[in-house]
């Protein structure tokens, strides 16, 4: 058993107790032998964060081709960059991304990208929770789907094989404008038969979803639902940029889960999605960094501010979306699109915890907390329990050794440059 002595949560001074996997108590416990006990009385207790959209082995491309719009920067850079990867180099750029995420408080991760077996053996590792798709692609082309519709099969299968607890499989076709109706379609049928959730690019750009039109005379959302592509299944669908009141009536309808990437949506100039618009239908906003190719970090504090501030500017009313619902779609609302009992520090809930010195100078003066969080935070925590494990304590990281993961990330980067 694990117990949180003396910390600061919700204004109040409070212990929490962890066996396995679980809170099992939170208020007044006494302390017993057999416990293993983290001093709380610096340190104020937070759920930890979930990023619900990330490429994590981007970390790689940090960097690498900033200041393009999207189709520029998937063309002519980032894809050819891509095509140089394999295994050993997205494992130690999935490290490099897990570090990072411990680091700033993210205890579970949504990602798409390829060589899953790197992406799994690093997450098992280090530690943290994690859904993990393939990102598909087929250009509407009949050989590349069925190779890809086999590649998503055989990870599905893979990741459940692996049985770690903390890994789950997802499936991610990359959009429409990269995937084929009978590949999406399919896509579909798969997320019933495992019973896993769909991880989707929608209405990043205007180029893409004009491309759409001219290709199906629908936009996005009204294309994917005349195939009935959202029915009996659990969708995320990254970015949802530009909408049209249409598609903002299906997304609500089909109960699609919003993963709003506020700064890779602001640094590539594809726009801002229409948050306070879709809050008022009661849709579901979860927040994600998209990969570091795009961002350029995976800091969700950084995102959880960007959001907070960005509506409220383009739309001149500071009262739009409040520090406390910020921080709740890095939180809880993350947890509900994945389904996880996560996002809150409840008894019952998964042991997902994360603390943060008081001792740091943009937490001052110590009231208000849940305000310095969103609007002052510089997003370096100092312990992170993930699954009832202590995965960071004290700012150490126990799970990974970090300095070979600088060495082996700045090898593999320099490999993919060649
Ligand atoms: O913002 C984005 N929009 C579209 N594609 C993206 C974005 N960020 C990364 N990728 C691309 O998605 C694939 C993962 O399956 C990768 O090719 C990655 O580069
Ligand atoms: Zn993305």
């Amino acid at each position: 058993m694990l117990l949180i002595k003396n910390v600061f949560f919700n204004g109040k001074r409070r212990d929490i107790l962890i066996e396995d996997n679980k809170i099992v108590k939170i208020g007044e416990v006494k302390r017993e032998e057999e416990m293993e006990v983290i001093d709380g009385s610096k340190k104020i207790a937070i759920p930890g964060l979930i990023n619900t959209h990330t490429h994590i082995p981007m970390t790689l491309f940090r960097g690498v081709a900033d200041d393009l719009p999207l189709m520029e920067w998937l063309n002519n850079y980032i894809w050819p960059m891509e095509a140089k990867l394999n295994e050993e180099i997205v494992y130690y750029g999935t490290l490099l991304g897990c570090i990072e995420m411990i680091k700033t408080g993210t205890t579970t991760f949504n990602d798409m990208y390829f060589y899953l077996e790197g992406i799994a053996k690093a997450v098992e590792e280090s530690g943290l929770r994690a859904f993990l798709a393939y990102g598909m692609i087929d250009l509407f082309d009949e050989e590349r789907r069925e190779k890809e519709l086999k590649n998503a099969e055989k990870y599905i299968e893979y990741l459940n094989k692996l049985g770690c607890e903390r890994i789950k499989p997802a499936l991610g076709p990359h959009a429409p404008y990269t995937c084929s109706k009978e590949l999406l379609a399919e896509v579909n049928k798969l997320a019933k038969k495992y019973s896993v959730p769909i991880h989707i690019h929608m209405n990043e750009t205007l180029e893409e979803i004009k491309r759409v039109k001219e290709l199906t005379g629908m936009k996005p959302f009204e294309y994917l639902n005349s195939f009935k592509f959202f029915d009996g299944v659990k969708v995320i669908a990254a970015h949802c940029v530009h909408l049209s009141d249409e598609e903002i009536k299906i997304i609500k309808e089909k109960r699609v889960n919003v993963s709003h990437n506020p700064i890779s949506n602001l640094k590539l100039a594809s726009g801002v999605a229409p948050i306070p618009k879709l809050l008022k239908e009661g849709i579901n906003i979860t927040l994600g960094t998209d990969g570091c190719g795009s961002n350029n970090n995976l800091n969700l504090f950084e995102e959880i501010k960007v959001c907070a501030i960005l509506h409220k500017g383009v739309n001149l009313d500071p009262t739009l979306i409040k520090a406390d619902e910020a921080f709740n779609f890095a939180t809880i609302n993350g947890a509900k699109a994945l389904d996880i009992n996560a996002g809150k520090l409840e008894e019952g809930a998964l042991a997902d915890i994360v603390l943060i010195n008081k001792d740091n100078p943009t937490l001052q003066p110590l009231e208000n907390i849940s305000s310095h969080l969103v609007y002052s935070f510089n997003g370096f925590v100092d312990d992170v329990i993930i699954d009832g494990n202590v995965v960071m304590r004290d700012g150490k990281i126990l799970t990974i050794d970090e300095e070979k993961v600088y060495e082996e990330a700045e090898k593999a980067y320099y490999r993919l440059k060649e």
